[in-house]
């Protein structure tokens, strides 16, 4: 049974509840949603919508082999909100690309509907979607799909110049966003005279070059090389801090959804298992494919202190006051406080945002959540 807890009715969507330590801490807590799918199809085969509707909008998977059909995309509703990092992960072939090609409505859907802010990519017309898609919409892919034969500058001016901005503007523009990614200097350079790293920061240029709102990124860095790969994680960050888009990335790799997302959607067979921060998806896996999907995760990566600690004041434990020792904000994880904590070998307090005790992290438990001993226990 899937447990998909953004699952929403655009008709009553809530903003939703917060949830508790993210990648970013807080960052996307209040943010409106900006792109919502509602009971998303994405079939592929002869007369697949013709199928799903004789079907009543609802295959099997049965159903869906038995009319030679691949249900790329299952039934997934979602939504993602303003200014956050929304991660897909899943192994291949369970649909995170087709998901993410029908959400930039790059591809027509099957049944279901999704929506960029009010607006049914269902209910527009092709001339709209494409004005939406280049003016609201930046994607940036694996391989980073740059025009050998432009320089760096004509490259990240090419999505204004279709868009019919004129020459001045558009290297103007161009100018201010490869400064931006750090490539300043590099303007006359073309692509193969770059290294990948470079290359895919020229892909980042191009596809912020129109100042979308939402940026789709389809696993930008996993053909770089570890280092080079941290680094543009980092400015990934940093980019995005300064920028504040809506994000939606596709990655593989766990530890680069750890430290990126604001929460991550588990996709399996085409289908949505759960959506949660990395956190949640850990301790609360709502499917045992999520439960054996991040068994390998070390648990001081995604717990949080408010998850570990003993709730209440620290009153009775010598030393342990907010005035003896600096506290742990209860978002902190396990990984970035562990040193602290057991380097002291005494109980150290937890504070919310305001600073207000929470209660109060042992070093014994920290110790363990390191060893993993919970975990074989
Ligand atoms: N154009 C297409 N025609 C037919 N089947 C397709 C098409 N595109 C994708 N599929 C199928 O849809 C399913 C999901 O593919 P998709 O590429 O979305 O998965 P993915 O999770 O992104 O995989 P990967 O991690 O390998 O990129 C797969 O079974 C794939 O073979």
């Amino acid at each position: 049974m899937s447990q998909n807890e953004a699952t929403i009715d655009p008709a009553t969507a809530p903003t939703g509840a917060a949830p508790a330590a993210t990648g970013r801490g807080a960052h996307a807590n209040a943010g409106q949603n900006k792109l919502t799918c509602s009971n998303v199809w994405k079939v592929f085969g002869e007369n697949a919508e013709r199928a799903l509707q004789r079907y009543g909008g609802h295959m099997s998977q049965d159903q869906l082999a038995a009319e030679g059909l691949v249900g790329a995309v299952q039934d997934v509703s979602l939504d993602i909100r303003q200014g956050e990092i929304f991660i897909i992960m899943g192994l291949s072939g369970s649909g995170k690309s087709t998901l993410v090609r029908c959400m930039s409505g790059l591809i027509p859907i099957t049944g279901g509907h999704i929506f960029v802010e009010d607006q049914d990519l269902n209910g527009i017309s092709a001339q709209q979607l494409m004005e939406l898609r280049r003016h609201k919409m930046g994607m940036v892919f694996q391989h980073f799909a740059l025009l050998p034969h432009l320089t760096v500058l004509a490259n990240v001016a090419f999505p204004l110049e279709i868009q019919g901005v004129d020459k001045r503007t558009r290297e103007q523009k161009a100018r201010e966003t490869i400064r931006m990614v750090g490539l300043e200097g590099r303007e006359h350079n073309f692509p193969r005279q770059l290294s990948g790293g470079q290359q895919q920061r020229v892909g980042i240029a191009r596809a912020l070059v129109i100042e979308p709102d939402i940026w789709f990124l389809d696993e930008p860095f996993s053909a770089l090389d570890p280092l080079i790969r941290r680094d543009m994680q980092d400015e990934f960050l940093r980019l995005q801090n300064m920028l504040d888009k809506t994000v939606v990335f596709i990655t593989h790799d766990f530890s680069e959804a750890i430290k990126l997302a604001d929460r991550i959607a588990i996709m399996h067979d085409g289908r949505v298992d759960q959506i949660g921060t990395s956190e949640e998806l850990v301790t609360q896996p709502a499917t045992d494919y999520v439960a054996e999907f991040t068994k390998d995760v070390p648990r001081a990566k995604v717990l949080s202190a408010r998850s570990v600690m003993v709730p209440g004041r620290a009153d009775g434990i010598p030393g342990s006051s907010p005035d003896d020792v600096k506290p742990v904000s209860a978002a902190e994880r396990v990984e970035d406080f562990a040193s602290r904590v057991v380097d002291r070998n005494a109980p150290v307090p937890v504070v919310d945002d305001q600073g207000a005790a929470l209660g109060h992290v042992h070093p014994e438990s920290v110790m363990n959540i390191l060893l993993e001993r919970e975990q074989r226990s």
